[in-house]
């Protein structure tokens, strides 16, 4: 049966030309599988156990990816496409749940769950922020996902620590104006073997007083916070090139003098795929 009236000789050539390449590209995917298996003997070898994902190397192919994308095809569906396969070739190594924050919006959580760990990753959802950090810490191999928002209810970044859970990505990876699963979260995790530097450290900070506002001037950014009795606790993101000792300078240089402050993890820095280094816009997202 066919679904054209008249099937021309042109459009039955070019369906064939489709069924080529989604033939090649289904032998690709096989082959890339047959590959992982590979990588899982090498990661046994060198003793990494435990969480399999590596979100260093994943950012690097992600930007390649940016970088080599030309045409029509939305940038946003071969991140996704491409975040199905990554995240099927994951689970190839070692199974893991995803669990989600359930102090935001549920239907935004999951799209956002589902986007970057595919549809078939198993979610479950054990309470709020501080209960996602708690039972990631106590897993072998799960991930967390919460959200970020600039004012939070609870500091619950006071449970991520390197030893246990920590901060391991922030999303959306690819910054559009508008895009799918446009949630602003953080992926907790187990530490992840041989991780590389973080382009961008996290920081658990803690002051009595006000949160400055030129303190965003000095280049940290207030991923979030929590008002205490008397003061601040602050989620803080700095470059990787800085030390401790450089945030807290900053920090006493802004009016906020923490007498706690613990890295908490790292991130790849999100690529914004609406403007590139000359300034144009020329990354088609999917949005309207
Ligand atoms: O390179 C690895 O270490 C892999 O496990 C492979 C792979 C992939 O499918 O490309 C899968 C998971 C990691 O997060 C990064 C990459």
């Amino acid at each position: 049966m066919t679904t054209d009236q008249a099937p021309s000789p042109a459009l039955d050539a070019l369906r064939q030309r489709i069924d080529t390449i989604d033939a090649e590209l289904h032998r690709l995917l096989m082959e890339r599988v047959r590959v992982i298996d590979g990588i899982v003997a090498a990661k046994r070898a060198s003793g990494a156990d435990g969480v399999m994902f590596r979100p260093d190397r994943e950012a690097d192919m992600m930007r390649r990816m940016v970088e080599r994308h030309a045409g029509t095809l939305p940038l946003t569906s071969v991140e996704h496409i491409w975040r199905e396969i990554i995240t099927a070739c994951t689970r190839l190594q070692g199974d893991f749940r995803v669990f989600i924050d359930g102090s935001a919006d549920v239907a935004d959580m999951r799209d956002l769950a589902r986007f970057y760990f595919g549809f078939s990753v198993e979610m479950d959802c054990p309470g709020d922020a501080s209960d996602v950090v708690g039972t990631v810490a106590a897993s072998h191999s799960d991930l967390g996902l919460v959200a970020l928002t600039e004012r939070s209810e609870i500091p619950w970044w006071r449970g991520l620590g390197l030893e246990g859970a920590q901060i391991i990505a922030r999303l959306p990876f690819l910054v559009a104006h508008e895009r799918p699963a446009d949630l602003d979260g953080l992926v907790i995790s187990r530490p992840v073997p041989n991780a590389g530097e973080p382009d961008t450290r996290v920081f658990d900070a803690r002051w009595t007083g006000l949160l400055p506002g030129s303190l965003m001037n000095t280049g940290i950014e207030v991923l979030s916070f929590f008002r205490t009795a008397d003061g601040v606790d602050a989620l803080l993101a700095a470059s990787g090139e800085m030390s401790e000792a450089d945030v807290l300078a900053l920090c006493a240089a802004a009016g906020a003098e923490p007498d706690v402050i613990r890295p908490v993890g790292g991130y790849a820095s999100p690529i914004d795929i609406e403007t590139d280094s000359d300034g144009d816009e020329d990354f088609d997202t999917g949005a309207d």
